[in-house]
């Protein structure tokens, strides 16, 4: 299984890169290591699994953080309601694709943290409040979907990361706190 030892942090070369796009129709390596880069997510949100193991709950991975320069992510959004169980968001993209977005933006009021980065890094990270990707899933199926809010921000975090991209490269340097005035601030 993934630990945080499989992790590599800020200043490793692999997280500058930009990686490769994934051969199809995917190997049964690439599909496996989706399987396991989810697994990671899945058992980072579990309380007991998580101080097992000592892994930092996270909703998103990108392979590159593994130090596998491809185009690979998984992203796990547990749901936020008690009474529907089902998660949000909880699939692995191969070579994803931002095909379109919205004007407006959006930040995460609290910033955001990354598995790659042993430090708090405050500011504001603005980006897309609406994307549209697309993508193939481990089935090699194509899908294009909408997405926007928290969803969008944790892909494109997760995009970044394939494209050498780390999230503190959007925050403002003179004044980390700077929003556009009509950013959307999610909680
Ligand atoms: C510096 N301030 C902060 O970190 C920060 C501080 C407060 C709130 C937010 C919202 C912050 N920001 C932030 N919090 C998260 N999590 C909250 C905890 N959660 C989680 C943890 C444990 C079990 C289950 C779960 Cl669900 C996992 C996800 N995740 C991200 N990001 C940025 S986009 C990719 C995503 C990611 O997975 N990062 C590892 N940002
Ligand atoms: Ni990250």
């Amino acid at each position: 299984m993934i630990t945080m030892d499989d992790i590599i942090r800020e200043g490793h070369p692999t997280l500058r890169e930009v990686a490769k796009e994934v051969d199809l129709p995917l190997s049964e390596e690439d599909i496996e290591l989706g399987k396991r880069m989810q697994e990671f997510l899945k058992n980072s949100q579990d309380p007991e699994l998580a101080e097992k193991y000592q892994l930092r709950g996270g909703v998103g991975l990108a392979a590159p953080q593994l130090n596998i320069s491809k185009r690979i992510i998984a992203i796990e959004i547990p749901s936020q309601s008690e009474e529907n169980p089902e998660p949000l968001l909880s699939t692995v993209m191969y070579n994803p694709k931002i095909l379109s977005h919205s004007v407006q933006q959006a930040a995460l009021e609290e910033g955001e943290g990354c598995l790659s980065v042993d430090r708090p890094v405050p500011g504001y990270v603005v980006r897309n409040a609406r994307i549209t990707v697309s993508y193939y899933d481990m089935n090699g199926e194509q899908h294009k979907i909408r997405l926007k809010h928290y969803m969008a921000i944790v892909v494109q975090h997760e995009i970044d990361h394939i494209n050498g991209i780390m999230f503190y490269d959007h925050i403002n340097k003179e004044n980390p706190n700077y929003a556009p005035e009509d950013v959307i601030f999610i909680q």
